[in-house]
């Protein structure tokens, strides 16, 4: 199959051909997914979360304060052994106690520095992570928002969640915790080796030859460890899906019995996700154990060491409990990068899930050079020569549309199944963008209008009628907040959801409506959704089948009253029944990725046989003619 990645990105075609098995999203060629961000590749941990340099540079002064007391308290700890030599080898050895006095009282000093000192750097540390955290979170979901909506027909809405709630987690911890003490304690390790170094050179090298190999245990699991991280942060996201999924189509699920069959899913999900965490745990294990050993042996090795230079007078037994107590102090710095370590592998694989999103492309944009359509608009709409191809489908779904809607004209899209009439209504909004040719209003490309104002020029109700957990009054005032109780009447009058509305108990209009309005009826999500596209009395209704869920008496109502506000609009609608295709002025038929007629109801009934049979109700030839609300048009046995 030929790449359609860079097709998809620049419109012009890549010389790859994607490998089997590959699917579209990886093109090597282009170096890009098939979002047209580049593909994740093997960098270093470290050149991963060199990402984040943005948004830590606001927040380097405190972070860098926090490090400070982290090394600050790590100092004074290195400082308590140093004491306790003095005291061995000072009062303890010659017998004059005057000085023991100020020794305790300087190693009571360090401790509460030390505690004080861990004390400000979680004070320190806590906000600009936290604020580190917040901005991050709500630049992606910006930059979602901003991503067209085929990126979101994509991909799975439980990976997105996962990314924007739980990679942001785990980096805010890393940098609050993992990043600081990484740093720090590798710092101290090099003071402590210094300092070991200044009481007793042998033994400092002896620390040091143990340690050595902890640079390649480290290497070894890093390389592993980041692996396995980026999987289980994988399948958590699929586990998320998993439940988005059952919970949304809880009613589906149920009703086909099929509940049973999502546990078993969500249990092999769960199965796969703890077996990788197991083998998470166990690459730990293998590094801690490693982390471990290591020091005791050198503690081993610097007690015989020492043991023999006390004999040979060359070392006195301050100087190796000094060297034993900082060695034994310094194991907990080198346990701790190891963690560190774990975690740096961790928090570079959620950056780069992070960046995997941010760096795909918004590819429906604000125009570089906008134009604005003469005020007012008249809404004259225009198809020139318009191709449409999904990127992830092998052949263009339109393939040369011209249609045109003469301004205050309401015209009726009518198709099969799947011809594309969802799709061309929605490049209208630019929910999508031609592949070629051009969307006109007023003249004007819409890829040259501003996107904010053009979406104000048109008002838009879908064939789902998404609605949020806000009140009814929030949810019709979408696209224009401030919009008078008045108006919204009126709108909710015009989708003949006025009386049902008033009817919602507690608050009639201000009663909240549960998640995506499942606590009311389709019709009745349609009508709200109906209303919300009519409240600004937009100059162009872009509605897709805006009537489908209604019964036949609340169809007539709407209907009535749609054709006042259809009468100062210019309006393409989507219709799957013949009363609505009936209400058009004009009628345009799509079959086979064009427009295959044009005219009223009833000029297309006596002349284009395919419309014919798309008004015909199965089994009753002739039907179309008397069908009434009728069947759907779009039935799929229906061909051209
Ligand atoms: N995001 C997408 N990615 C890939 N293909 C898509 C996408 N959305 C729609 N399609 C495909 O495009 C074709 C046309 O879909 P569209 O929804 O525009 O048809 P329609 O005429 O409105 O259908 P219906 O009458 O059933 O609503 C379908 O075959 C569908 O599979």
């Amino acid at each position: 199959m030929p790449c359609r990645i860079r097709f998809r990105i620049t419109w012009s075609a890549c010389r790859a051909t994607v490998k089997p098995g590959h699917s579209t999203r990886h093109c090597e060629v282009c170096a890009l997914n098939v979002e047209g961000a580049p593909i994740p590749t093997n960098a270093s941990s470290l050149a991963v979360l060199r990402r984040l340099g943005p948004y830590l540079r606001p927040v380097w002064l405190p972070v860098t304060g926090a490090a400070g007391a982290t090394f600050g308290a790590l100092l004074c700890g290195l400082g308590i052994p140093l004491v306790v030599q003095r005291v061995i080898d000072g009062p303890l050895g010659s017998g004059d106690f005057g000085r023991l006095p100020w020794l305790i009282a300087l190693v009571a000093v360090l401790g509460t520095a030390e505690a004080g000192l861990l004390w400000a750097r979680r004070k320190l540390i806590a906000r600009p992570t936290a604020l580190v955290e917040s901005r991050m979170r709500a630049d992606l979901f910006a930059h979602l928002l901003r991503l067209p909506v085929a990126f979101h027909d994509r991909w799975q809405s439980g990976q997105l969640m996962s990314r924007a709630v739980n990679d942001l987690v785990t980096l805010r911890k890393y940098l609050a915790f993992a990043a600081v003490f990484l740093v720090v304690n590798s710092l101290t390790l090099v003071v402590g080796l210094g300092i070991l170094f200044t009481i007793a050179p042998e033994l400092a090298l002896v620390g040091l030859i143990s340690a050595a190999p902890l640079l390649l245990i480290t290497y070894f699991y890093e390389t592993s460890y980041k692996k396995v991280a980026r999987r289980a942060q994988d399948q958590s996201g699929d586990l998320t899906t998993i439940v988005e999924e059952t919970m949304l189509g809880t009613r589906v699920i149920r009703a086909f019995g099929r509940s049973g069959e999502r546990t078993r899913q969500f249990v092999a999900q769960a199965r796969r996700l703890r077996s990788t965490e197991l083998r998470i745990v166990r690459i730990l294990g293998g590094l801690s154990t490693g982390l471990l050993i290591l020091p005791e042996l050198g503690i081993a090795g610097q007690l015989a060491v020492g043991g023999w230079g006390i004999a040979d007078g060359r070392l006195t037994l301050g100087q190796l409990v000094a060297a034993i107590t900082i060695s034994t102090y310094l194991r907990w710095p080198t346990e701790c990068i190891g963690w560190a370590l774990s975690e740096t592998s961790t928090a570079a694989a959620a950056c780069d899930r992070y960046w995997e999103i941010r760096d795909c492309p918004p590819t429906v944009t604000d125009p570089a050079r906008p134009v604005s359509p003469a005020r007012p608009a008249r809404g004259r709409l225009r198809f020139e020569d318009v191709h449409f191809q999904y990127p992830d489908q092998p052949r263009p779904l339109l393939r040369g549309v011209d249609l045109e809607v003469r301004p205050g004209e309401t015209m009726a899209l009518v198709g099969a199944t799947g011809s594309g009439k969802t799709t061309l209504a929605s490049l209208v909004p630019r929910l999508a963008d031609v592949t070629a040719g051009r969307v006109t209003v007023d003249g004007v490309d819409v890829r040259d209008i501003p996107l904010a104002e053009l979406r104000a020029m048109m008002g838009c109700a879908f064939e789902d009628a998404l609605l949020s957990s806000a009140s009814v009054r929030e949810n019709v005032a979408l696209g224009v907040p401030a919009a008078s109780d008045a108006d919204i009447r009126a709108a909710l009058r015009v989708a003949g959801a006025e009386g049902f509305v008033d009817a919602l108990r507690p608050h009639g209009p201000g009663t909240r409506i549960g998640e995506r309005g499942m606590s009311l009826s389709g019709g009745q999500r349609q009508r709200l959704a109906l209303a919300r596209a009519v409240l600004p009395r937009p100059a162009l209704l872009v509605l897709d089948d805006p009537l489908s869920a209604l019964d036949l008496h609340t169809e007539a109502e709407v209907e009535r009253a749609l054709r006042e506000v259809l009468r100062d609009a210019t309006a393409l609608v989507v219709a799957h029944r013949p009363n609505t295709a009936r209400m058009a002025d004009r009628v345009a038929v799509l079959a086979d990725g064009r427009v295959l007629a044009v005219g009223t109801h009833q000029e297309l009934l006596d002349s284009c046989p395919h419309y014919r049979t798309l008004m015909a109700t199965p089994g009753e030839p002739g039907a179309e003619r008397t069908a009434g609300a009728g069947p759907r048009l779009d039935s799929e046995a229906v061909t051209p």
